[in-house]
């Protein structure tokens, strides 16, 4: 089962952590791939750009050569997302680190219905395309940028969308614009995209721990100033 991992220190301006007064919020991520996604959200929460968490690190294991190097610092736990792990098993050990919120950084597998209504309004997992565009089943990693650029579409970049019971479908909070160029390689459009995501979902992590994520009455979700409540 998942450990908790360290708590963060203090913010990079040193003194009280940002979102004082905000309870810390405990998350843990899951990673197919590189883990890249994870490093960003990682090295802000070291930074103190996103509120005071706890982050444990649910790994798959073709993706261990990504993150292998925050072993030290994250728990992974192959057993919690080993084939053939039971949901139940997942939902306890979940259970057990109190966690608050779910994070999918490009984990490829589908979060099972019972998981998504054990964590309403809690799981957000971030697409390399613009949702609902080149999304769903089959749509992930570099198939993504290749249908984006057959498509002869101008525009693409990363979408964060709460997470429910179908792939790419829940309500979509955030997203940054990536222009398309005309001689675009699948990878190097998928580099573009990919540092736009690591801004985009520490802008929505950091939101979603402060409880700055505001439902609109049709039921999508905005993402409230830092500085302007208003906005
Ligand atoms: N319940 C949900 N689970 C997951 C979601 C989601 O929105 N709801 N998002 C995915 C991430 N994702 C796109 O952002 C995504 C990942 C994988 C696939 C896919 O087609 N997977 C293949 C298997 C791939 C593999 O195991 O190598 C498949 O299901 O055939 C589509 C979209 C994470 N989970
Ligand atoms: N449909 C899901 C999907 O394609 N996710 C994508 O996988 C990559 C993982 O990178 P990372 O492991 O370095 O964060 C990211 O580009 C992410 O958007």
């Amino acid at each position: 089962m998942l450990a908790p991992t360290r708590r963060w220190g203090r913010g990079r301006r040193g003194g009280e952590a940002r979102g004082v007064g905000v309870e810390r919020k405990r998350l843990v991520v899951f990673v197919s791939g590189g883990g890249s996604n994870f490093r960003a959200i990682h090295d802000a929460a070291l930074g103190g750009d996103v509120n005071d968490v706890v982050v444990a690190l649910a790994v798959e294991e073709r993706s261990m050569r990504g993150v292998m190097a925050y072993r030290s610092l994250c728990s992974l736990s192959r057993s919690l997302l080993q084939r053939g792990v039971s949901t139940d098993e997942l939902l306890n050990g979940l259970r057990e680190l109190r966690v608050d919120f779910i994070l999918l950084a490009g984990y490829l597998k589908l979060i099972p219905v019972e998981l998504v209504q054990a964590y309403p309004k809690s799981i957000l997992n971030i697409h390399p395309s613009l949702l609902p565009a080149f999304g769903g089943k089959g749509y992930y990693g570099l198939k993504v940028h290749k249908a984006v650029i057959a498509s002869g579409a101008r525009y693409s970049g990363p979408t964060v969308h709460f997470v429910d019971e179908h792939y790419d479908t829940g309500r979509t909070l955030a997203q940054r614009v990536v222009p398309v160029q005309a001689n675009d390689t699948p990878e190097q459009l998928a580099t573009r995209v990919l540092h736009e995501e690591h801004q985009v979902y520490v802008e929505a992590v950091t939101a979603l721990c402060e409880d700055r994520i505001v439902w609109r009455e049709d039921g999508i979700p905005l993402i409230r100033s830092q500085t302007n409540p208003d906005e």
